[in-house]
């Protein structure tokens, strides 16, 4: 259970300054569209949730809201800052880059702002990346391509020399834009600032493409990509509904979270099955996944079955999954042998079947920020420049239940966000697509 102890965010000293913003804030008070500084945003939501807290109201856990502060900590005019861009791609990067350099020269008025190239290996020597001069000239216009004008990489990097080169460099703020494994490495970049006594701030913007981050609203770029994911869905519909025994199979990102399948599967109500890492399903028998499929495709004459890459593992025998760099394990590919199986299922039953195979992983990731993510990230860059010009650090800016707020990044990493099966989102699935609430 969160306590108030895990949203305790850190700062490196008080505000002294008056910030360029304070004239805007004029006399702002708490509605249900803005909180004022000194307020805080209750963690719980439900009336059982706060009451079996069993706790007086100022000791109920909240979070610090987002936001600009009257007093900054930092000296606009003396303030050196990085960017850097690390894991899997995800729409919006590009946006939040963008966002983050406008709040901060145009607003803030910091004029030395680099980016490092190719995630935490930027700030290491022996790869010889230069960095980025980041100008308003230079980041206007790169919301228009997805991907990161910076690079990104997996793999990690020794902390001990991220801070070298920030110290070296005269850093002052660090904006990590990543998942769960960037907080982690940025994680160790704030132990050693600390070790070493410096006064550097390191605010994550956080970015997940399966939205495994847990107790934030989804990231950045996941309604875009999610929104590509329903074109492959609707194609491998029309597909499937083509052939005589037609079935669309659609594999889609999502390494232990299901959430991308889940949320295009509703989007496009063509799907008569998702099959996700939290929720297991026999393949085999009278109940199993694929006698089911076949006595549907008999009744229906088609069927589309959407799958997310993490589901399914305990069906792939044999494989020792990999891992990535960054050690994120590296599935069998249970499209693949889905494919196999229906086919060979469907022979032994004598039942004719046509299956369209669909693998669009990387499509979903790599195009450009839809508006609203676009509208997404340049309100994440906004809150990420306020939080560190007033010397919060070890903190992700994140949307919470509508409401920017400051989350501390080992909270962030404390756990990953699953689809729960026994919840909402499951069974909007379950209702939407007819499937049984298990195959065993
Ligand atoms: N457990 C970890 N501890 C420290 N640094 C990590 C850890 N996992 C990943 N990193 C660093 O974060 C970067 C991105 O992590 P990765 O897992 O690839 O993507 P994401 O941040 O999107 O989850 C890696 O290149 C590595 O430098
Ligand atoms: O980009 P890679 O190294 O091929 O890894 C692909 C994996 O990255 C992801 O997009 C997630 O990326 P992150 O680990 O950066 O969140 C998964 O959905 C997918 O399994
Ligand atoms: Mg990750």
């Amino acid at each position: 259970m969160v306590s108030q102890e895990d949203l305790a965010v850190r700062t490196l000293g008080p505000c002294r300054i008056d910030s360029p913003l304070a004239a805007r804030l004029g006399e702002r008070q708490t509605t249900q569209h803005s909180v004022v500084e000194e307020d805080r945003i209750l963690f719980d939501d439900t009336i059982s949730m706060v009451g079996g807290r069993g706790l007086p109201i100022d000791q109920l856990p909240s979070l610090e809201p987002g936001g600009p502060r009257k007093q900054i900590y930092f000296d606009p005019a003396k303030t050196r800052v990085g960017i850097v861009t690390c894991g899997g791609l995800c729409p919006g990067l590009n946006d939040v880059i963008r966002g983050l350099v406008l709040e901060l020269s145009r607003h803030y008025g910091v004029r030395r702002i680099v980016g490092f190239r190719n995630g935490y290996r930027g700030f290491i020597p022996r790869y010889g990346e230069d960095v980025l001069d980041l100008t308003p000239e230079v980041v206007m216009d790169i919301d228009d391509e997805g991907g990161t004008i910076l690079g990104t990489s997996r793999g990690e990097q020794d902390a001990e020399e991220v801070v070298d080169a920030l110290e070296r460099l005269g850093i002052n703020i660090l904006f990590v834009i990543g998942g769960d494994g960037t907080i982690r490495g940025a994680m160790d970049v704030v132990r050693v600032i600390g070790e070493r006594g410096l006064k550097v701030a390191v605010v994550g913007i956080p970015k997940t493409i399966d939205n495994d981050i847990p107790y934030i609203d989804q990231s950045f770029g996941f309604q875009t990509a999610m929104a590509e994911a329903t074109k492959s869905i609707h194609a491998a519909s029309v597909e499937a509904r083509s052939a005589p025994g037609g079935i669309g199979l659609v594999k889609l990102m999502g390494r232990h979270s299901g959430f991308i399948a889940c949320y295009s599967t509703l989007a496009k109500d063509d799907a008569d099955y998702v099959l996700i890492p939290e929720v297991p399903f026999a393949l085999d028998g009278e109940r199993g996944f694929l006698e089911h499929l076949r006595r549907r495709v008999e009744d229906r004459g088609h069927a589309v079955v959407v799958v997310a890459e993490g589901a399914g593992q305990e069906h792939i025998q044999g494989e020792e999954p990999g891992r990535d760099a960054s050690g994120n394990i590296r599935f069998g590919d249970i499209g693949r042998l889905l494919r196999r199986l229906v086919v060979d299922h469907f022979d032994a039953h004598g039942t004719e079947t046509n299956v369209r195979y669909f693998d669009p992983s990387y499509a979903i990731r790599s195009v450009p920020a839809n508006p609203f993510d676009s509208a997404y990230c340049l309100r994440l860059a906004h809150a990420a420049v306020h939080a560190a010009m007033a010397g919060r650090t070890e903190v992700i800016v994140a949307r919470r239940r509508r409401r920017f707020v400051h989350m501390p990044m080992p909270l962030a990493v404390s756990r990953r966000n699953h689809v729960d099966p026994m919840g909402d989102l499951w069974l909007s699935v379950l209702e939407a697509t007819g499937q049984p609430v298990r195959f065993e």
